[in-house]
């Protein structure tokens, strides 16, 4: 028989809220998918956090050619991480809370079709970006949206309904910041940096953010009155957030911003704190191969 070509797949068994028994079966629906396509396919099961990128770059050193994750944004984020630059291509099955990424490039989200979608589809190149040293491929900001990923971080459940819960309590602990940005300081609701449109769960904080243009949208919201806020939930959720007076954007290849104090900011929803208070923003463009 002719030399089959590799494909692994990456599940991280904590993702969403799908259940052991729905991943298992994914599981095995990828396998056989695989097999009957033509190809030698592999399942590797994530036992850590960053333990994605671990396994992508042994991967792209074997010369394996489609990486498939099942997993969220999170997991696609690490394991997108250890392909950026190479030849090997990133397939993807969203079964995370908000993917992101996933509704953006139009895979579907049903995972059966998704493993159809990344096992028949062909290489696109797409950009990444990077925030100090934490690379991004949907967004990465500071602000509201990053008070909202640490809160989110502390809830012991995760799914959208949480995150529905934590982001409205959020609202009304959270403080507008001061951040200075290109030597000008502004007070701001949240500063957003946009490889993708959206952050999940369609909501869209940058509607003509392109994934693929060499640029990234840089999205800030000024502080608004609280009666505005139904407006803008719904103008963020029907793609017209850049109708609003208190949103603006534009395009960039690189930003500084810095604060007093550690700066919190998330990358991908995930959670993270900059010590010193500065964070370099920059595009990687065509860095990334997705199967579409
Ligand atoms: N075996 C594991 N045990 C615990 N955490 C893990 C494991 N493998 C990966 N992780 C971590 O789980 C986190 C969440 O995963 P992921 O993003 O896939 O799902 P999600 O958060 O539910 O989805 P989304 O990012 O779309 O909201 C990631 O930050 C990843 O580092």
């Amino acid at each position: 028989m002719a030399n089959r070509s590799a494909v692994l797949a990456i599940i991280n068994p904590n993702s969403g809220t799908t259940s052991a028994e729905q991943k298992a079966l994914l599981r095995d629906a990828f396998l056989r998918q695989a097999d009957a396509l033509g190809f030698a396919p592999e399942v590797v099961q994530t036992t850590h956090p960053g333990h994605a990128t671990d396994i992508a770059r042994q991967a792209v050193a074997q010369g394996v050619n489609r990486i498939i994750v099942i997993g969220g944004d999170g997991t696609i984020n690490e394991t997108a991480t250890g392909l950026r630059k190479s030849a090997t291509s990133l397939g993807i099955v969203p079964i995370g809370s908000g993917n992101g990424l996933a509704r953006h490039l139009g895979i579907p989200l049903k995972p059966l079709q998704a493993i159809e979608r990344a096992l028949k589809g062909r290489p696109v190149i797409i950009d990444s970006g990077e925030i100090n040293e934490y690379p991004f491929f949907c967004t990465a900001g500071m602000g509201f949206e990053a008070y909202v990923a640490h809160e989110f971080a502390k809830e012991p459940v995760r799914g959208l309904p949480t995150y529905i819960r934590t982001a409205f309590r959020s609202f009304w602990n959270y403080k507008p910041q001061r951040f200075n940005v290109a030597d000008q300081e502004k007070e701001l609701f949240s500063m957003t940096f946009a490889n993708a449109g959206q952050f999940g769960n369609n909501a869209w904080m940058a509607p003509t953010a392109n994934i693929s243009d060499g640029h990234l949208e840089q999205c800030e919201v000024r502080p608004f009155p609280t009666q505005a806020a139904g407006m803008l939930a719904w103008q963020l959720f029907n793609k017209s957030l850049n109708k609003s007076t208190y949103w603006r954007g534009h395009s960039i290849t690189k930003a500084t911003v810095e604060v007093d104090g550690p700066l919190i900011i998330h990358a991908d929803g995930e959670p993270l704190t900059l010590p010193t208070g500065k964070a370099e923003i920059r595009i990687l463009p065509g860095s990334l191969l997705v199967l579409l």
